[in-house]
């Protein structure tokens, strides 16, 4: 080689140093003469092995080493040098990951097939793309060319062509010499120590502490001090907000205060212990008695404890304040438990690099709105760990689109069915218009918990996905994702049927391995995995406009439309309203969203529709019985409205035996009781939510009453709490009244005589 790449790396480590920023290297070529040159470099510089990191296939430096799919153990800790090897395959989410480790002044090195090259090669990951029936040679490699392009055209980036033997881009960018910060000073009426506010490294750090101040009990004459606080910490990783929070954590504990952090996993909270210890043990007036990576106690009697998520919860009562840290990695349904708690603070990841952070700040944050706490919010937007402005970070957020946006407001405003065009979103396009790719990821991330850099090579490489838009004067305003699912060989479908797992085809696999439906690979359908419109414009109708494009465009080559997704009743009534039918509730929570999954159906041919009926036939023969077990927490409003999202024709007969019926009009017009038989009752409630007839018309009280006690058999006293009745007699009358138009509707206006009967008898009494 005549180029010195190791007097290179040495002057991108220095220039680095000097501006407290990263720089990267691509070594670019053969594998292994990478790794030749790679090793001479490790040699030179000096930095320890221990602040060294591999992150590839094979284990084959003297440092750590983590495969690409463990990068996450990454995320919250600080390298010198992190490498890369993506000569088997590149996952996006890997890169996003390693790359927020690497700290100021050092080095992220990629290593990487000749770059001309690359975006032919296909790798592990590409691999996960060629989701059955599709081959692997119909996996594209446009992810890998913008990703070139990005590193071609960004500063801080140098580029070592290994079989040209040149150097293609230095990466020096020459930073001019850094101004001092100001000395960061607390505000004049500061309640925390001022030990607190000059431990803090930036300005943000600061004010993210001084938030804090507001779950401070108030003490004022006028203030009882029950008044209900929430803090709210946004940031992007590495911007101190977990040392934020344990800095305040501190000064609570030097209080006297009791203070119960929780986060997705200890060592995600292992900064605010640290940052906690530093503080008291630097006060005067209070010591430290014991301190590790859980827990903290101090002479005052305050303390600060770790719990896991779900016994956190539990406590909530026993601790003044409560910390929920990486709130966005934890599922809307436990966030929401968190508001129990009087006083809580949540710090959380915007621009996760690992897709987390939108299930917070998609659906947690109405929910927090809506709660009775004043909410006091803090965005962190300095870097702790590297400068400002630093070219790695601005090229990661680019090449990932970490930072994607919807188009702004106004450009969007005016927009409505009528002025919208119906747009297909060919990758080829994707790539060639910058604007239109960031506008189509970014309305999926902002509506999506859980889009992540791999869904940005999905988008443009996979060969079973397709995207389409409404257009508003060239802005994307509505966007759908869709895959391709079904059209399976009978080999795929069997292996489906027995227990095998098939990559994508979420539809077919549900209904073939869970329900046992050895068919339902077999019709070729579409799932919407993903629709969202702009917030500005929503309900005007174009979200329904896209599903109705969709349809017009794959209906006759197609047999079902579908889609699968946490069910809230507002989301089946969209669906619902859109044609779509359910024919699945899953029997346990979504982890992102907390909710339940629901799938929905729309044939488009006749092999769909035997599809569409067989399953909803069975989704409403079998729901009574789930309610009463895995569904039966499921939220009343969320039960009625996925029965009356099913198809009508598939509500099951109403069969019920003379005897049956005497039980069920004795209970609504005379003495009768519900709790001596509700199998029958049952079945008339599954049978009205389905059908949904117009001649019988209940209040949702009353509707709300049947789920809780007729499907999911809580016990009278709780329906009674829980709807609000003054008393469980109160609440049984409420349902023997429920009861009486379904017992004339199906019972006595149709004929049976039972029904008839018992109705006279009583009601002429
Ligand atoms: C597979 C999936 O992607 S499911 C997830 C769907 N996407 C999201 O939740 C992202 C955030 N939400 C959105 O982007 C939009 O609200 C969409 C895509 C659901 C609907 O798009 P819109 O353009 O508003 O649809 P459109 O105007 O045709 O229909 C709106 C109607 O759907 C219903 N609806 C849709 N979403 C909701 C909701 N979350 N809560 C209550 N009702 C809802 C309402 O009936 C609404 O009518 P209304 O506003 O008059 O009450
Ligand atoms: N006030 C501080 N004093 C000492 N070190 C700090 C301080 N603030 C941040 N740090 C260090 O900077 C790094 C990032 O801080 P921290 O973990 O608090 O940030 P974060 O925003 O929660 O980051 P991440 O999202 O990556 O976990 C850590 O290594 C932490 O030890």
């Amino acid at each position: 080689m005549t180029v010195d790449v190791v007097g290179h790396a040495e002057s991108l480590r220095a220039e680095a140093t000097r501006a407290n920023e990263r720089r990267a290297l691509v070594l670019a070529g053969d594998r292994e003469r990478g790794y030749d040159e790679l090793e001479a470099v490790l040699d030179a510089l000096p930095v320890a092995i221990t602040d060294t990191t591999l992150v590839g296939s094979e284990d084959r430096l003297r440092c750590e080493h983590l495969p690409q799919a463990n990068a996450g153990e990454l995320l919250g800790t600080t390298r010198e040098v992190v490498i890369l090897d993506a000569h088997e395959g590149l996952r996006p989410n890997a890169l996003g990951k390693v790359v927020g480790a690497v700290d100021g002044g050092g080095l992220l090195v990629l290593l990487t097939p000749p770059l001309e090259a690359w975006s032919d090669r296909r790798g592990a990951f590409d691999e996960s793309l060629a989701v059955p029936p599709f081959q692997l040679s119909e996996v594209t490699g446009r992810f890998r060319r913008r990703l070139v392009e990005t590193l071609r055209a960004h500063r801080g980036i140098s580029i070592v062509d290994l079989e040209g033997d040149r150097l293609e881009f230095d990466g020096l960018t020459d930073p001019a010499p850094r101004i001092a910060a100001p000395a960061l000073e607390p505000s004049a009426t500061h309640r925390f120590p001022t030990e607190a506010y000059e431990a803090c490294l930036t300005v943000d750090q600061l004010e993210a502490v001084d938030a804090f101040e507001s779950l401070l009990a108030d003490g004022s004459d006028e203030s009882t001090g029950a008044d209900r606080q929430a803090v709210v910490l946004e940031a992007d990783r590495g911007r101190g907000k977990s040392s934020a929070a344990g800095l305040a954590a501190g000064a609570f504990a030097a209080d006297g205060l009791d203070v119960l952090v929780t986060a997705p996993n200890a060592r995600n909270a292992a900064e605010v212990f640290e940052r906690a210890r530093e503080l008291c043990e630097r006060l005067e007036d209070v010591d430290v008695t014991a301190a590790d990576s859980r827990r903290l106690e101090t002479t005052t009697g305050g303390r600060v404890r770790f719990h896991e998520p779900a016994e956190a919860v539990d406590r909530l009562e026993t601790a003044d304040i409560v910390v929920v840290d990486e709130a966005a990695a934890l599922p809307v349904s436990r966030l929401e438990a968190f508001l129990a708690a009087d006083r809580v603070a949540f710090a959380t990841t915007i621009h996760g690099y690992e897709g987390a952070g939108r299930g917070f700040s998609v659906r947690f944050r109405d929910r927090l709105a809506e709660s009775d706490h004043d909410v006091t919010d803090r965005t962190l937007v300095e870097p702790i760990r590297y400068a400002a402005g630093d070219p790695v970070e601005v090229w990661a957020f680019r090449a990932l689109l970490l930072d994607a946006r919807p188009p702004v407001a106004p450009l969007v405003a005016d927009a409505d069915p009528e002025t919208v065009e119906y747009r297909r979103l060919e990758p080829d396009d994707l790539l060639a218009d910058e604007t239109l790719l960031r506008e189509t990821f970014g309305l999926l991330v902002l509506a999506h918990y859980r889009t992540e850099p791999n869904d940005l090579a999905r988008l443009l490489d996979a060969p079973n996905l397709e995207a389409r838009a409404l257009v508003h004067e060239g802005h994307v305003v509505s966007v759908a994702l869709l895959a391709r699912e079904g059209n399976l060989d009978p080999a795929t479908r069997t292996m489906m049927y027995e227990g095998g797992r098939v990559r994508g085809n979420m539809l077919p696999d549900v209904l073939t391995s869970q329900l046992r439906d050895e068919s339902a690979g077999e019709p070729a359908g579409l799932r919407v995995v993903r629709i969202a419109t702009h917030h500005e414009a929503r309900s005007r109708g174009l979200g329904s406009r896209l599903l109705e494009c969709v349809r017009e465009e794959f209906a006759d080559e197609l047999d079902w439309l579908g889609t699968g997704f946490g069910a809230t009743s507002g989301l089946l009534e969209f669906w619902r309203a859109n044609g779509y039918r359910t024919v699945h509730l899953s029997t346990t929570r979504n982890d992102a969203s907390g909710e339940y999954s629901a799938l929905m159906l729309a044939p488009t041919s006749d092999a769909g529709r035997d599809l569409h009926d067989r399953h909803s036939r069975w989704f409403a023969r079998r729901f009574a019985a789930l309610c009463s077990d895995a569904l039966d927490d499921l939220e009343p409003d969320v039960a009625r409205t996925a029965l009356r999202s099913v198809d009508r024709a598939a509500a099951p007969p109403v069969d019920l035996s003379d005897h049956e019926w005497r039980v069920v009009a004795g209970a609504a017009y005379g003495p009768g009781l519900f709790d001596v038989d509700p199998g029958p009752f049952r079945r008339l409630v599954v049978r009205y939510f389905v059908e949904d007839p117009d001649a019988v018309d209940l209040t949702e009280r009353k509707e709300r009453l049947f789920v809780l006690r007729v499907l999911q058999g809580r016990d009278w006293p709780t329906v009674a709490e829980r709807l609000e009745y003054h008393s469980p007699g109160q609440c049984m009358r409420a349902l023997g009244d429920a009861v009486c138009p379904l017992v004339d509707y199906y019972g006595a206006d149709a004929g049976v005589d039972a029904a008839i009967e018992v109705r006279e008898r009583f009601s002429e009494k």
